[in-house]
């Protein structure tokens, strides 16, 4: 039974799914402080969260169960990702379900500070009736400066140009193409400060946007702009705001969002008469809320059952037809992993995996993850790596991880090959998907061979000689060790050589220790794959 936690407001109607479901059980705790959250958090397989929750580094160290954290919408700046990646914790968030909340937020804050909305109802229900200290303006005719052309950021500029407004949009992926299919005029952040009414912010907050829009934009910035921010609080300076606000600079702003949330009693925008504040609100609608927690919960459901799943946060993207071609790969990538991390000798100093004929086509990045995982849970043990951190554990552990492709795959439709080196040594295996026979190792150390990889296998390397095969044969029989299959191979008649077999259980330590004495016998190698 997998235990997951909800630790924020996250709708019934959208977790449904999870609670339906018959290998899972739901407890809602939300509100939480973080030590309440670390004290419960290791009987839990999974998180889910809005942008309350502080997944923190002890948050996670504590999550020894914890395999998921799904975050209903779309920022993941509560949750630590490098101490998540580490843990091998998926983090994966609902990225469309709230954006035309978000974007319809951001037009009522528009229209609320171009119109006074906020102040004009406090006055009028204080009983006051003063018509002329809200005059507007309107958003016909003027232009609104888009800062962040992603999912949110153009749905508002679809919107605006309904209202007649003329539009500037910056966005490092911001295209031409994109551009004029939005009737948006590209730009750079000075040309919005410098020619813009309005500008409204919708990036995520990251060393590059913090304070993007800060001192030095506000001396340039035409006089009379109005500034919106829906997205993450910091984008904007709001020390340096306020200053421009009591400077004349800017006639207006309106803010969903804080660098601080909530923000202290005395923040000076709770009693600005120019700054209007919501309580980061942008994604609370009934709607949104049903749409991210469906979503989410569909994901985590999928990775709890060891199913593959999308919108994982801290692993690149893989478009979903290119994971289905990868996916019968996964199995052969981490056992040709494992196999040569046990049959080589010594400390993995860098891995090599080649991709050739149809996978060379393809984004590999996932199936690298399953080899590298395979080669470390070797290691450091299966319960420590997964396929999120098994690339940051390698770069950690100062392992070069190499990709080399080549489109052509001599005598197989593809081959996926894993090459260690240590210390001068290398080990090869490589490995095929054969229609209707599944993973088989085909090459090991430069022979060809044709072997199932699974259960418990040895891996002989000898000198051609007669009697040789008898000899092991003998010394496994005697112990009760059953072959079920075995494989010679040699590059030439009486020079080294290379036997594979598959026995039917584990073969004693003691037994391979006397293997490996035996004439001829240079190593011999158990190797365990399930
Ligand atoms: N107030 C609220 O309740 C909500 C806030 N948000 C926030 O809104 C923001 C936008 O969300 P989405 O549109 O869904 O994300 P998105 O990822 O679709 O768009 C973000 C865009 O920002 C761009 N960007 C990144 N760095 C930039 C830079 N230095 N300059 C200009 N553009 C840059 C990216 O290229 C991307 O196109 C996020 O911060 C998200 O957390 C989202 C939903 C609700
Ligand atoms: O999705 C986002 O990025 C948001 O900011 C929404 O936050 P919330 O889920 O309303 O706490």
């Amino acid at each position: 039974m997998f235990k997951v936690l909800v630790s924020d407001p996250i709708s019934d109607l959208g977790i449904q799914q999870l609670m339906d479901a018959e290998d899972v059980t739901i407890d809602k705790k939300p509100g939480l402080s973080e030590d309440e959250l670390v004290a419960i958090i290791g009987q839990y397989d999974a998180l889910l969260v809005r942008s309350q929750t502080r997944v923190t580094a002890r948050v996670l160290e504590a999550g020894s169960s914890l395999k998921v954290v799904g975050r209903a919408g779309v920022g993941v700046d509560n949750i630590d990702l490098p101490a998540a990646t580490s843990k091998g914790v998926i983090v994966i968030n609902a990225p469309d379900g709230n954006t035309i909340t978000t974007c319809e937020h951001t037009f009522a804050m528009m229209m609320a500070v171009a119109r006074h909305i906020p102040q004009a109802y406090a006055k009028t229900v204080g009983g006051e009736w003063d018509r002329k200290s809200f005059v507007g303006v309107e958003l016909r005719g003027k232009t609104l400066g888009v800062v962040g052309m992603g999912r949110i950021g153009s749905e508002v500029a679809r919107r605006a140009k309904a209202f007649g407004m003329d539009i500037l949009g910056y966005d490092p992926f911001l295209t031409e193409e994109k551009a004029e299919k939005l009737g948006v005029k590209l730009a750079s952040v000075d040309d919005i400060v410098r020619g813009a009414d309005f500008m409204t912010v919708h990036t995520p907050l990251t060393p590059e946007t913090r304070h993007m829009i800060g001192a030095e934009q506000f001396k340039v910035m035409k006089r009379g702009m109005r500034i919106v921010n829906c997205a993450r609080g910091g984008i904007v300076d709001e020390y340096a705001l306020v200053d421009a606000v009591n400077e004349g600079i800017v006639a207006g702003a309106a803010f969903d969002v804080f660098e601080v949330e909530p923000p202290a009693a005395d923040h000076p925008f709770l009693t600005h008469p120019k700054i209007i504040v919501t309580p980061h609100l942008g994604a609370s609608t009934i709607e949104a809320q049903e749409n991210v927690a469906i979503d989410v919960s569909e994901q985590v459901l999928h990775i709890l059952r060891d199913e593959p799943f999308l919108n994982a946060v801290n692993m690149p993207p893989v478009a979903a037809a290119v994971m289905t071609q990868l996916q019968p790969y996964f199995e052969l990538g981490e056992k040709l992993g494992s196999l040569a991390a046990q049959i080589a000798d010594g400390p993995v100093g860098e891995i090599t995996v080649g991709f050739s004929g149809d996978l060379a086509e393809l984004d590999t990045q996932p199936l690298t993850r399953y080899i590298v995982k395979g080669i470390l849970a070797h290691h450091l043990g299966s319960d420590q790596v997964n396929i999120i951190n098994s690339l940051h554990l390698a770069k950690e552990r100062g392992v070069n991880v190499v990709v080399n492709k080549s489109h052509a795959a001599k005598d197989f439709t593809n081959l996926v090959s894993v090459t260690l080196s240590s210390r001068g040594e290398t080990t090869h295996v490589a490995g095929t998907l054969l229609t209707g026979y599944g993973p088989r190792i085909v090459q090991v150390n430069g022979y060809t061979v044709d072997v199932a990889p699974s259960g418990h296998l040895v891996f002989i390397s000898h000198h051609d000689r007669p009697g040789i095969i008898g000899r092991i044969g003998t010394l496994l029989g005697s112990n009760d060790v059953n072959i079920a299959t075995m494989q010679v191979g040699r590059q030439v008649e009486g020079g080294a050589a290379i036997m594979v077999l598959t026995v039917d259980k584990g073969v004693p330590k003691p037994v391979l220790a006397e293997m490996i004495q035996l004439d001829e016998l240079k190593s011999a190698k158990e190797v365990t794959l399930y």
